[in-house]
């Protein structure tokens, strides 16, 4: 697992290891890991040309002391000092020596023909959008010719939330010191840092807990184990899935094949769209009637392509009055966003699963914070919050969250959420804490996303077809890249 740590824990690690090193050691750190990524990024030094973005703060120093290491080794660098009395002066200092410059008051910074460009105006320091000169560097780096690497943070992104306020600096890369941030990873500021970097600075032993994560496969690995030689099909979970209705039997075909082939042992269907799962999976019991006749399951999925009729309300009501987990999804958050007592009155865990204009339904839209938002949310309705986007965040109601790490845009297609579902439904029938298991189908749906789209632009059934091959790269038991 990937901790995310807050500023604030960040701050604290810090004080107690400044006060145990010697003065500057940790920016040398700092400095060093970045430049040791620039000069990884770019190839060579020698003959390249970077500008450097310098902002008054330590970030500044930062950029200053990684400038001149690639000074050191050749590089051509210009610092552009946005607030020159107050630039790191010990950083100039070493860049000055290193052979570089700063860029003067005829404003030639090089922005227009850098190879490299360092971002390193503001980080954790750093509050609300860029100002109006900041903003227009981040803008020439962004149409220039230089790779942009944002210096532990992009500026103008909140570290903590990954809001955005105005203007930020878009990176491709991003070198982060000490703790990935919340924000490079979630929300709009993860489209600004690109791809992260995590340079060690020593600071793991001082760090709190952290009460965000993002799971890595190994992760999600252990919730997915082959069956033992003790095993037979009831004894790892039994999923049920009420999905599907006469006007949309595909919802209940793709959640039911999607738990189906996430863990194969045995999942029962019940409702409408029993013709259809029937053909589609003869391997899957079905019944026509309600939840109460399909037999004893472990975990329950209800919602996708069900309606909001009557009907659909008494089958959400059974369902949520089991003692047993239940996934609430598509329509069913309709139902339950009008009567959230259904879902605050349950003893056993319910994990909901809304994109963000069905969790606008409980009260109001996401906004910047989504981790904010699901938190608040998963704690209002003692629910597991799976709030899906470009990075699904997923909290518990004790605070827990994770940050999905896997995924592709081409999931943004007709009946991928009832894939997520199905598979969401499957693990917590293993009886897996629920924003785990939340966790852990985000990142394996995401995963098969990447699986699947490599082979071209994908429909949700794609997905489902995937999952065996997915879930055994996940595993580290599938084939190599290059045997696939
Ligand atoms: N504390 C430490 O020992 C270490 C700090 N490190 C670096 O130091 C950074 C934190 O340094 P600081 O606390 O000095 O803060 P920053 O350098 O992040 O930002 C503070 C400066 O930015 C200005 N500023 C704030 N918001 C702005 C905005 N929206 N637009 C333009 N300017 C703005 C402030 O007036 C101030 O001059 C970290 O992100 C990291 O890069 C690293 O060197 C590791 C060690
Ligand atoms: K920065």
């Amino acid at each position: 697992m990937i901790g995310l740590s807050t500023v604030a824990e960040v701050r604290a690690a810090e004080d107690v290891l400044l006060a145990a090193t010697r003065e500057g050691a940790l920016m040398q750190r700092a400095a060093t890991g970045l430049a040791t990524v620039c000069l990884r990024l770019l190839g060579r030094a020698h003959g390249t040309r970077a500008t450097l973005l310098v902002g008054g703060g330590n970030n500044g120093g930062d950029a200053l002391f990684a400038g001149a290491h690639l000074a050191a080794r050749g590089a051509r660098v210009t610092a552009v000092l946005l607030d020159p009395a107050r630039a790191h002066p010990a950083g100039l200092a070493a860049l000055r020596r290193a052979g570089g410059r700063v860029a003067g008051p005829d404003g030639d910074d090089g922005l227009d023909r850098a190879d490299l460009v360092l971002d390193g105006i503001v980080g954790i320091g750093g509050r609300g959008g860029l100002r109006p000169e900041a903003a227009r560097l981040a803008q020439r780096a962004a149409t220039g010719p230089g790779l942009t690497v944002a210096v532990d943070v992009p500026s103008g992104v909140d570290a903590d939330t990954g809001a955005v306020g105005g203007a930020a600096f878009p990176a491709l890369h991003t070198v982060t010191f000490g703790a990935v941030k919340p924000g490079l990873v979630v929300g709009e500021g993860r489209g600004y840092a690109g791809t992260v970097h995590l340079v060690d600075i020593g600071l793991g032993p001082h760090l709190a807990p952290a009460r965000a994560h993002q799971l890595t496969d190994a992760d999600v690995a252990v919730h997915l184990e082959p069956p033992g030689p003790g095993d037979d099909k009831y004894s790892r979970g039994v999923v049920g899935v009420v999905a599907g209705s006469a006007a949309y039997p595909g919802a209940g075909v793709l959640c039911t094949g999607a738990a189906l082939r996430t863990r194969p042992g045995l999942v029962r269907h019940a409702g409408p769209a029993g013709d259809a799962v029937r053909t589609a999976w003869p391997e899957v019991i079905v019944t026509d009637g309600g939840p109460g006749e399909a037999g004893r399951v472990q975990a329950w999925v209800v919602g996708p392509g069900a309606g909001t009729d009557d009907a659909a309300r008494r089958v959400l009501a059974e369902v949520l009055a089991t003692d047993l987990p239940v996934v609430v999804d598509a329509d069913a958050l309709t139902l339950a966003a009008r009567e959230p007592a259904l879902v605050r009155g349950r003893g056993a865990p319910t994990v909901l699963t809304p994109h963000d204009r069905e969790f606008a339904r409980f009260g109001e839209p996401p906004g910047a914070d989504r981790i904010g938002s699901a938190r608040r949310l998963a704690a209002d309705l003692g629910a597991v919050v799976l709030l899906k986007g470009d990075a699904t965040v997923v909290a518990g109601p004790d605070g827990t969250a994770f940050v999905n790490a896997t995924g592709t845009s081409d999931l943004a297609t007709a009946g991928s959420g009832d894939v997520l579902s199905g598979i969401l439904g499957s693990l917590l029938a293993t009886g897996a804490p629920a924003a785990e298991a939340a966790a852990a189908a985000a990142h394996l749906h995401g995963r098969a996303g990447q699986v699947a789209a490599a082979a071209g632009p994908i429909v949700a059934g794609d997905l489902v077809r995937r999952l065996p091959e997915t879930v055994g790269r996940v595993r580290g038991t599938g084939l190599p890249d290059s045997e696939a």
